[in-house]
């Protein structure tokens, strides 16, 4: 659909970028002659990435570790990366998520998801967008959400009200922020299968409610590449007036539904405590990895 110069000249930070979506939209972003910035808390995840994505495709991809829940730690890489260039595009990607019932959740269970998806997600757009404003720069923001944005979903509530926050940002400074150059547009995919996002989402492997795909009508996953594409079209200089907007890419699934977690309501609370068991053990392997947070 690109050629390897649609995004030449182009630098853009993709949150997340170590694993799953982040990782492969990079590779999009690299084979269209970008240059890619990716961040997380795991110093080996994205090295292994840079390395890989780099011989795959010849681009030029830089790690920075960052916490996105906290500001300091991502005013300190937005800055060490606008000493070596400004960004022309941020990808807001990282994020935090897990299946529960909403009773059973602590407000440090709250806590985990919100300062990830909400704050994070701001605090970037922050960092990156006032130095653009002070140097005079345009550039492009896009944030990953999820179809949720629309229908809200039962079981994973505080993801639901935290992408719903960033999709209201969107059109907020999508407005605020027109005047500058500054474009913000978001993306609301479908059930992309990731091991991140497996491994909270759907940890007994039996796929119901909002991963499966049998209930989409095109009755498959998406592919990362279509996800990829359309990441690459909303940096690409070609849509300069196009801001303000949330894109489903879903193949119909939150306009047939459930693309929600409803069906979940059967489960027993041993099931939950399976579930929780499971997620828990996932967790505790990527935090034994981190180099950060
Ligand atoms: C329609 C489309 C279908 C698919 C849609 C997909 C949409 C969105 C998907 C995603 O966002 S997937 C992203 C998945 N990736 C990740 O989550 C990676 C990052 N994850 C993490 O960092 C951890 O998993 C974390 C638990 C979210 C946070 O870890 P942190 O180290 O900060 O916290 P902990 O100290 O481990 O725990 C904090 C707090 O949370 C409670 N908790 C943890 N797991 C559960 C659980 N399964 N159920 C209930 N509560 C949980 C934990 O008990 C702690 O609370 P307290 O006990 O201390 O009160
Ligand atoms: N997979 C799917 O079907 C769908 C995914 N999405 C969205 O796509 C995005 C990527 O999800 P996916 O690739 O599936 O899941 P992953 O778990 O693979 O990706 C999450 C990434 O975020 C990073 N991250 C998490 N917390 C932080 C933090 N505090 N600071 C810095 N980085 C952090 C993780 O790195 P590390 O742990 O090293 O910090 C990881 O690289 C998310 O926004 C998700 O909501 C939306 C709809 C569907």
């Amino acid at each position: 659909m690109f050629n390897s110069s649609t995004l030449s000249n182009k630098r853009i930070l993709v949150t997340g970028g170590g694993t799953g979506l982040g990782k492969e939209i990079s590779r999009g972003l690299l084979a269209s002659g970008a240059e890619v910035y990716i961040c997380g808390r795991r110093e080996n995840v994205l090295k292994t990435t840079c390395e890989e994505l780099s011989k795959d495709t010849g681009g030029k991809i830089h790690y920075r570790i960052c916490d996105i829940r906290d500001p300091e730690s991502i005013d300190d890489m937005v800055e060490s990366i606008f000493t070596e260039g400004p960004l022309t595009g941020l990808i807001n990607n990282a994020a935090a998520n897990f299946i529960s019932p909403t009773k059973d959740l602590s407000p440090r269970g709250y806590q985990a998801i919100r300062s990830t998806v909400m704050d994070g997600s701001f605090y970037t757009v922050l960092a990156v967008g006032k130095r653009w404003i002070n140097l005079g720069i345009r550039g492009s923001i896009v944030s990953n959400l999820v179809t949720w944005v629309w229908t809200g979903s039962a079981y994973v509530v505080p993801s639901a009200m935290s992408k719903t926050a960033i999709d209201s940002m969107t059109k907020s400074l999508a407005v605020e922020w027109g005047p500058y150059g500054i474009r913000l547009n978001a993306v609301a995919p479908g059930p992309f299968p990731t091991e991140g996002a497996w491994e909270k989402l759907n940890p007994t492997g039996k796929s119901s409610g909002a991963t499966d795909s049998s209930s989409v009508p095109m009755r498959r996953y998406g592919e990362m590449p279509e996800l990829a594409n359309l990441m690459i079209f909303l940096q690409a200089d070609g849509c300069d007036y196009l801001t303000g907007q949330t894109i489903a890419i879903d193949g119909g699934h939150h306009l047939a539904a459930p693309s929600t977690f409803a069906s979940l309501s059967d489960l027993s609370d041993d099931d939950w405590g399976n579930i929780r068991d499971n997620i828990k053990a996932s967790a505790e392997k990527e935090k034994s990895e981190r180099s950060i947070g």
